[in-house]
């Protein structure tokens, strides 16, 4: 990956989407009272610039499969690749965005922003107006300086985003970011993320429980088997972009969030997946 020398001297990584590969990764938590395997010989390709959504059953070992692409979890055998480099540990070029913003509730939102910069050698003299950006996309210009406590659960987990985006990641991560979130506040956050997707290209990979968000978002959809997890099938979303609003009353919407349903269906009651 390229890197850019900023203005303070330091270098980043530019923001050229990162490809991801797994291979026959498996993943056994061995506890003292039980051994659970969560994953087993999952496989998968995703090409740089992608946006990709991870959905099936309730612990399927998605948020595992995501924390080991992060580099947060080691597999128990099988490798994860990064732009062809193996993971071994957390790489600064990987934004992540959990379901909980977790917010420092003692630091003000441009500086709950700016905290991924400051804990990787310190602000970078265009980081301030690049926190600024990013939360004008957000829909929060003129919030700098209010705290967690006087922001919406929304209006947070905006915050959280957007100090998910400030290295300019290659690799955006994302577990469930809106599932605490009302319908409408949703459906903003996914066409912001759309747009901020749009303007500054980069691979994400999203999990979430919602078809109707999935297919939103996606380029394709990842449908996994009930523990252990195993890839179903990817089922590509032929759908226009830019995704506008409308998009959300089209018959194909509704054709193709039919379509992944009968899917996951499938994988729940465990029969035989493969291209779809
Ligand atoms: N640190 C851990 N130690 C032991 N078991 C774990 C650990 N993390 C996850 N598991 C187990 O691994 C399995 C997969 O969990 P994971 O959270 O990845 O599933 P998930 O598909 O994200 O679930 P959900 O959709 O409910 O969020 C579950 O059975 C879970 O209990």
């Amino acid at each position: 990956m390229a890197t850019r020398t900023l203005a303070n001297g330091s270098r980043r990584d530019t923001t050229e989407p990162s490809a991801i590969t797994a291979r026959t990764v498996s993943k056994v938590f061995e506890g003292k009272r039980q051994r659970v395997s969560a994953l087993s010989e999952v496989d998968i390709d995703i090409e740089a610039g992608q946006f990709v959504s991870l959905i099936g059953p309730s612990g399927c070992g998605k948020s595992t499969l995501l924390k080991m692409i992060a580099g947060l979890l080691t597999p128990s055998s099988g490798t994860i690749a990064i732009d062809g480099d193996t993971v071994v540990e957390p790489l600064p070029q990987i934004g992540v965005a959990f379901q909980k913003p977790t917010l420092l509730r003692w630091r003000n939102v441009l500086d709950n922003i700016c905290l991924p910069l400051d804990l990787d050698g310190g602000r970078p003299a265009d980081g301030e107006t690049r926190a600024r950006e990013l939360l004008a996309m957000m829909g929060l210009a003129g919030f700098e300086k209010h705290y967690p406590k006087e922001l919406s659960g929304g209006m947070e987990q905006r915050v959280a985003i957007a100090r998910s985006l400030i290295t300019q990641p290659s690799l955006l991560l994302m577990d469930e970011p809106f599932g605490a979130l009302d319908e409408f506040t949703r459906e903003d956050l996914n066409d912001e993320l759309l747009r901020v997707w749009q303007h500054e290209p980069k691979t994400v990979v999203f999990v979430t429980h919602s078809i109707s968000e999935a297919v939103f978002l996606s380029d394709h959809v990842v449908v996994m088997s009930a523990r252990p997890g195993r890839i179903h099938a990817t089922v590509p979303v032929i759908l226009p972009r830019p995704r506008e609003r409308s998009l959300r009353n089209a018959p194909e919407f509704y054709d193709t969030i039919r379509h992944i349903r009968a899917v996951l269906d499938e994988a729940r009651l465990g029969e035989a997946g493969g291209e779809h």
